[in-house]
């Protein structure tokens, strides 16, 4: 059996079965995961300026491997939504960098770093984002065709990443005929068609009842498991069993991490 079918998901998953994730919940095992896809060091983010100034994230490190998944956890207004932006190119540190395969894409200038962007990195919001008036393929084709992608290649790269996630017989459907877990799943294939290898996920099963949320959370283990990176924001901590490591911020600094691999001063609480 090829990779590619390993990693497609039933749409008739057992979405009840508990997360298979429990076997890492100590961290990666060795050699289990690939290189190093996002390198994030002494990262720093400062919004406002004099007495307004707030620190919204404070000389994180974090590197995120092909084949990992981590969770992000913490209080509203911790950080998570910055980090995740910071991660992937939307927004600019203040101060520290971030690498996407080893490219620095903190250096690289507005119009560079939308490209990479395009190029290698997928976003799933928790509503969704798919145009009504579009059908799924047409929905995960977009971004590769105003990439420059032929038509046709686009096509078939957004019928394999819907194959991948089970339901690419949901193809020539419109939003509004799919239920809100197929939606999501058609948004999980869209961020991952074509070469694209890291997922961001800003609390991708929030609109979904706990069912479904569960089946979104196979989908995306498996396609991380498949050969992509991913960053996961959730509020809960069932979800964030899925991963192999979760790390929690307050005040925009890493207090905790789970996970063998955590550096040291990642596991201490006092700073
Ligand atoms: N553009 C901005 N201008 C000013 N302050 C900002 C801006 N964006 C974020 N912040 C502040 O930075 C801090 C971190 O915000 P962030 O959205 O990253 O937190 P969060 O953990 O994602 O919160 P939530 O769980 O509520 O989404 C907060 O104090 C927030 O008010």
């Amino acid at each position: 059996m090829s990779r590619h079918q390993d990693a497609r998901v039933s749409s008739e998953d057992d979405p009840g079965a508990p997360p298979a994730r429990g076997r890492r919940a100590a961290g990666p095992v060795a050699g289990e995961s690939g290189p190093v896809l996002l390198a994030m060091s002494g990262l720093t983010r400062v919004h406002g300026e004099g007495a307004a100034q707030v620190r919204a994230l404070d000389e994180v490190d974090l590197q995120v491997r092909l084949g990992e998944l981590v969770a992000v956890m913490g209080p509203s207004g911790s950080g998570k939504s910055t980090l995740l932006n910071l991660a992937g190119g939307l927004d600019t540190p203040t101060s520290g960098a971030v690498a996407l395969a080893g490219e620095v894409i903190s250096d690289l200038d507005a119009r560079k770093r939308a490209a990479l962007r395009r190029r290698k990195v997928g976003y799933v919001f928790q509503d969704f984002n798919l145009i009504p008036a579009l059908t799924a393929a047409e929905n995960v084709a977009l971004p590769r065709e105003l990439d420059g992608v032929p038509l046709r290649t686009a096509r078939s790269e957004a019928i394999a990443a819907l194959f991948e996630v089970g339901v690419d017989d949901l193809a020539d459907r419109f939003p509004e005929e799919m239920s809100g877990g197929q939606q999501q799943r058609v948004a999980i294939a869209r961020a991952l068609a074509g070469p694209r290898r890291l997922v961001l996920a800003d609390e991708p099963t929030g609109a979904l009842d706990s069912v479904t949320g569960e089946a979104v959370m196979r989908v995306l283990r498996a396609r991380v498991d498949a050969g992509a990176a991913g960053l996961l924001v959730t509020h809960e901590p069932r979800f964030a069993a899925w991963a192999d490591r979760t790390i929690f911020l307050r005040d925009g600094r890493v207090v905790d991490a789970t996970g063998d691999d955590a550096p040291e001063h990642l596991l201490s609480r006092s700073r």
